[in-house]
């Protein structure tokens, strides 16, 4: 058994109770019993449709096709039944890592019953093991039309976008625009987690630091818990530093990812980006390898200068990408230090964390009363002792579990409908900052 499957052998329990589907009325009730098997549904569509496609005479392929059909089809029907969650068939690198964990946490129990963090991963592990049992479909993304379809919708706004972001590039060096600079780029990248960062685009021949400024007002209004100023000053005092970025998704979100990576890298804040990518297809539209170049491609027509740059970046090594199998594992945060991954990011002098599952599984998912810190609530990567590196979540508020609020935000929230699942809200929750820059 390897070192961390014997490390997660120390069991590590949720603070506080998980979030779970069993708890009727919930936004966890509700995405198991009605959004994912409509995915699943999807996902049996998209299958299909690439059969159609499948020339007659390549009948392995076809039949292993309707396999992967009859086996999702499956798992669909025994999430909405809740049925006894089984182990993973297949032989993948990670299959121990995860039928260890649910022998360990969840053994026996249906997926209503279960954490929702765990039932939620487990279905995406699910959907690649159907493919992995095949010998022709092992490479396939279900999803891939999905996130192609979606950049496409946002490709003018993004073009927009860039003519603003071009000229923050002109003044890169200017330290009387740096942190407005900032401040406004990691608002974008902040939204792009909610697909929409349409609102925030205005006419671009208004002088840069005064629409910055009037940009940044106008993205931290959703901003329920807000540490944009401390993440902003310690950031404008770093030189030649190195800031990883762990994913979410490709397209839209990832583009506004890339304007932030490469101002950091124009100024001289940063030398070194490291971008952390799912290695398997995973809930929807997260970012993989392939995401990532495919999003390039996708954006040259657009913004070639940029994608230029941005290719230059990737071959000169100031921007890597990072594969880890970590980050579709079915744990939580806590248990980060346990795994080698720890050790990377321990290199990092920020970790920046993207959009809602990161949060979820940086606090547990679990029951907090909204006003405990986030430092709190992260558990051992807010702690001293585990010497993590600053990080920031920046999170468009997409299932029930939020953190980091003063008690006046959460009688002023307990008046909006539905604001924890919309995606109209966000947080910036940071930690681990030194005390020089708390503002
Ligand atoms: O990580 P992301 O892309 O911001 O959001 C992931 C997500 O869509 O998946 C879950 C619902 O199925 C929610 O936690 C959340 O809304």
């Amino acid at each position: 058994m390897t070192d961390h499957l014997l490390q997660q052998k120390a069991q590590i329990h949720a603070p506080r109770p998980p979030l779970a589907g069993k708890h009727h009325g919930t936004f966890a009730f509700y995405t198991i019993r009605d959004r994912l098997p409509v995915i699943l549904t999807k996902v049996i569509d998209d299958v299909y449709r690439t059969i159609v496609g499948i020339p007659d005479d390549e009948s392995v392929r076809i039949a292993e096709g309707k396999a992967v059909i009859e086996r999702i089809a499956a798992l669909r029907y025994a999430m909405q039944r809740d049925k006894r969650i089984p182990p993973i068939e297949d032989s993948m690198p990670d299959t121990a890592v995860w039928n260890d964990f649910l022998d360990t946490y969840w053994k026996g129990q249906g997926h209503f019953q279960v954490a929702w963090l765990f039932q939620e991963c487990y279905m995406y592990r699910k959907i690649r093991e159907a493919f992995a049992l095949t010998t022709t479909w092992t490479a396939y993304d279900p999803f891939l039309r999905e996130k192609q379809a979606s950049l496409a919708k946002g490709l003018d706004v993004l073009g927009a976008l860039s003519h603003h972001v071009a000229k923050l590039h002109e003044r890169a060096h200017d330290p009387s625009t740096r942190t407005v600079a900032l401040a406004e780029l990691l608002i974008y990248s902040l939204w792009g987690n909610a697909v929409d960062l349409s609102l925030l685009v205005a006419a671009d021949n208004v002088e840069v630091a005064a629409l910055g400024a009037k940009l940044v007002k106008k993205g931290t209004e959703g901003v329920v818990a807000n540490d944009l100023d401390v993440v902003v000053a310690h950031l404008a005092g770093l030189h030649g530093k190195r800031v990883d970025l762990v994913l979410d998704n490709a397209g839209f979100e990832l583009a506004a990812d890339l304007f932030l990576a490469d101002w950091l890298i124009a100024s001289g804040i940063a030398s070194s980006i490291v971008f952390h990518v799912k290695s398997i297809p995973w809930f929807v539209s997260d970012t993989t390898t392939a995401d990532f170049h495919a999003t390039l491609a996708d954006l040259t027509p657009i913004i070639p200068m940029f994608v230029a740059r941005w290719q230059s970046h990737l071959a000169s090594g100031a921007w890597r990408i990072h594969e880890d199998p970590f980050w579709t594992y079915p744990h939580a945060y806590y248990h980060l230090p346990s795994f080698p991954i720890f050790d990377t990011l321990k290199q990092a002098d920020l970790v920046v964390f993207k959009g809602d599952l990161n949060y979820r599984k940086l606090v547990f998912d679990c029951s907090w009363d909204p006003t405990t810190s986030f430092a709190e609530a992260i558990g051992p990567l807010g702690q001293k002792e585990t010497k993590f590196p600053p990080l920031v979540s920046l999170r468009t508020c997409k299932s029930d579990v939020c953190v980091g609020l003063t008690p006046a935000k959460v009688e002023e929230m307990a008046k909006v409908k539905d604001w924890m699942v919309s995606g109209h809200y966000a947080v910036i929750s940071g930690a681990n900052f030194p005390a020089a820059s708390r503002v």
